[in-house]
């Protein structure tokens, strides 16, 4: 199976370029979804997480207020990081469980939707790693407008992450978002044919099938010695 890597910085159009895709039916594994369901109340995360920030982050109703924890640890570094360590594991899990499944289904393609893929040194997982990238301000602008924040709140979060240039320069395929939504469909269409080209030796010997045939041969040849 091809674990393709989607990765960016906040804002700069991941999720745009995950819908795009899915709409020509390739399957994507969101990893801020895996990350939300991994924080819902009473779940492993969830009782981590309070143990390092306590009640004090919680709504009424004993979810998690996110819009809260945002804040307090996109403003600080050392607190960001204890929740990153909480979390990771829990995150790691509902990824492996999401790929997994698509495995078993048979999945020739499946696109990793993880913003943290380079912080998260699990970029090694994902091939070929595709970066959406926008310029500086645009981001900025994007994410003041996206989330109705201020320019401070805006560039927490920016500079909570590797920079984008960065990122771009550790890609094997850059998506310039800086454009218009048209602009970028015509990218994504070329990146279809990109991502969908046949398998390589690796992947297929990888894919449920060639496990499944590895394990029929070693039985096989096992069998044949023992008689
Ligand atoms: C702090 C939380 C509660 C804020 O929730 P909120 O609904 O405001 O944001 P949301 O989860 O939609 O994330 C929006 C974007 O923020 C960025 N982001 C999220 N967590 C982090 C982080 N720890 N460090 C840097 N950037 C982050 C990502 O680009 C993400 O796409 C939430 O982001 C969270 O639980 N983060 C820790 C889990 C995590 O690492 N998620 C990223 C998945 S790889
Ligand atoms: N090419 C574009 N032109 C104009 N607006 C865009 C374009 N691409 C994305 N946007 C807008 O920019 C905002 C951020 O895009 P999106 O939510 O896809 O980013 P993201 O990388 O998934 O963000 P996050 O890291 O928070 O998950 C959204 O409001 C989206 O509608």
């Amino acid at each position: 199976m091809r674990m393709v890597g989607l990765t960016g910085g906040i804002a700069s159009g991941k999720s745009t370029v995950s819908r795009q895709l899915q709409a020509q039916g390739i399957p994507v594994i969101d990893a801020d979804k895996v990350a939300q369901a991994a924080l819902r109340k009473n779940t492993w995360g969830w009782r981590r997480v309070v143990a390092i920030f306590g009640n004090g982050i919680l709504q009424e109703n004993g979810e998690v207020d996110r819009a809260k924890l945002g804040e307090i640890v996109f403003s600080d570094a050392a607190k960001r990081k204890q929740l990153n360590r909480a979390m990771e594991p829990c995150i790691m899990l509902g990824l492996f469980y999401e790929i997994l499944k698509h495995w078993i289904l048979g999945t020739s393609v499946v696109v990793l939707d993880v913003p943290l893929l380079f912080e998260a040194k699990i970029d090694w997982l994902t091939r070929p790693i595709i970066v959406v990238w926008v310029d500086d301000l645009t981001q900025e602008t994007r994410l003041m407008a996206r989330d109705n924040s201020s320019k401070e709140q805006a560039r927490n979060r920016i500079t909570s992450q590797l920079p984008l240039d960065v990122k771009r320069a550790r890609a094997d395929i850059v998506i310039d978002n800086s454009d218009s939504l048209e602009q970028t469909k015509v990218l994504v269409n070329e990146l279809k044919k990109t991502i969908t080209a046949p398998p390589s030796w690796k992947e297929l010997l990888f894919s449920r099938f060639g496990v499944a045939a590895m394990v029929i041969g070693v039985i096989t040849i096992t069998v044949t010695r023992l008689q």
